[in-house]
């Protein structure tokens, strides 16, 4: 398979759902079920956090949600375990700046999608030398999810990455809603990722409705 495009990336990271089964409260196979329903454009595997799975089960759920990807065309990539992601044949992975050496990383898989987090232009520079497809950058709002999350950014990163000509692919990531999902795009996001505010909603295909209602609402 061919490295994705550059336009297709950005199609795919619209509305770019990211779960483990620690963020739902109902089975993580329905989770997306519903989320694919109300018409999310990528799909990644984050299993982190207290109560994460391991071993066995957490390949087996990995499995079923690939299948449950596969079945829709939406991609499925797997955050911060490339054995894992090598194992099941994934569409590709997302590191952050701790996880392995993304230039390692990207030998490993081949043309598959590179997703890399970066938080500053140093850390974006060495991401692009190292084959980046996206960048995943926040946290732009505050979240509960990630634990370990840096500071709140806001938008201040994205608008200066696109001020200075970079034209990468990227997502913002961190308390996004649809309340707040426009002002990703504007700042110059090319799509929004999201775990809370899928999973946890009352209302899973309609929280994904209202979020891509949000992003396309912006005329970039
Ligand atoms: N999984 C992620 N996906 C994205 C994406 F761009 F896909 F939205 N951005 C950020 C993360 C955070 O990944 P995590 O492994 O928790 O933290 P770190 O980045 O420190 O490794
Ligand atoms: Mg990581």
């Amino acid at each position: 398979m061919a490295r994705i495009s550059k336009e297709n990336l950005k199609d795919a990271l619209k509305v770019y759902f990211i779960m483990g089964s620690v963020n739902c409260t109902i089975h993580p196979t329905e989770v997306l079920r519903q989320a694919i329903a109300g018409g999310i454009t990528m799909f990644q595997f984050r299993e982190k956090g207290k109560g994460a799975l391991i071993g066995d089960e957490k390949y087996k759920l990995a499995k079923e949600l690939q299948w449950i990807c596969r079945d829709n065309q939406i991609p499925f990539l797997v955050n911060d375990d490339i054995e894992l992601a090598m194992a099941l044949d994934a569409d590709g992975v997302h590191i952050g700046q701790e996880d392995e050496p993304a230039e390692y990383v990207r030998k490993q898989i081949g043309d598959k999608i590179l997703g890399i987090s970066v938080h500053s232009y140093e850390e974006a520079t060495a991401a692009i030398q190292s084959g980046a497809d996206y960048f995943g950058i926040g946290p732009i709002f505050l979240t509960e999810t990630k634990e370990d999350a840096k500071p709140v950014q806001g938008t201040t990163v994205i608008q200066e990455f696109r001020a200075n000509g970079i034209t990468m692919p990227i997502v913002g990531i961190g308390g996004i809603t649809p309340e707040n999902a426009a002002i990703v795009i504007s700042a110059g996001a090319d799509g929004v990722s999201v775990i809370t505010a899928i999973s946890k909603a009352a209302s899973i295909p309609d929280a994904v409705i209202e979020l891509k209602k949000s992003v396309f609402s912006v005329k970039n």
